[in-house]
């Protein structure tokens, strides 16, 4: 991190704030408790920021007895929100404070039983053309692996945002 990436006003204060903090694990820590703060129903899968930049962000959630389902695997909504933080944290990472994202809509699919903690990661294939102004916005694709800890795919999901140039 240079002190003139963190000045740029072109940078998303979100993601300023991690280039700052995600250089130790107390760190990380702090801003993944910011995050939970700042969108407290991120907080029920305890979520834990391991990566974020632009084009990826990772993220783990233990199995704790909070995210159980009838079957004591790890629901399959509570990994779905595990999704949205990994897509929402790329987006911060990825769209400049020039510009505001929303989530339009997520299509999922749950193709194995989520026995243990879990990691998703979000990834662009490619960073995304942004529209330079105006009322032109532009839909980004977000595609998001929820894995087990051995590495198998629970949970798969395709996240459409929203992004249009700051009035
Ligand atoms: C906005 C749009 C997606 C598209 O409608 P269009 O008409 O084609 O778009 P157009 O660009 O013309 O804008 C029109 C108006 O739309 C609003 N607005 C637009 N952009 C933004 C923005 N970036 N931020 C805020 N508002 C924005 C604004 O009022 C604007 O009016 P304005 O220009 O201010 O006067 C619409 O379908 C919608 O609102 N859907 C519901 C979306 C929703 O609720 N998602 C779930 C919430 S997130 C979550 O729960 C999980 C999560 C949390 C945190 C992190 C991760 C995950």
């Amino acid at each position: 991190m240079t002190s003139q990436d963190v000045a740029s006003p072109a940078i998303n204060p979100t993601y300023a704030m991690w280039r700052k903090l995600s250089g130790s694990a107390i760190g990380k820590g702090v801003f993944s408790a910011a995050l939970c703060l700042r969108v407290p129903y991120f907080g029920s899968v305890l979520p834990r920021v391991r990566d974020m930049r632009p084009g990826r962000c990772e993220v783990a959630a233990p199995k704790w007895w909070g995210v159980h389902n009838h079957l004591g695997t790890f629901h399959a909504i509570a990994a779905c929100n595990l999704a949205e933080i990994a897509m929402g944290m790329l987006a911060e990472a990825t769209v400049p404070a020039t510009h505001r994202w929303i989530p339009k809509g997520m299509s999922v699919s749950y193709v194995a039983k989520a026995g243990t903690s879990l990691t998703a990661v979000a990834e662009l294939p490619e960073l995304p053309q942004l529209p330079e102004s105006g009322d032109e916005g532009v839909e980004v694709l977000v595609p998001v692996a929820v894995r087990d800890r051995s590495g198998r795919t629970v949970v798969t999901a395709d996240i459409t945002i929203w992004v249009t140039a700051r009035k």
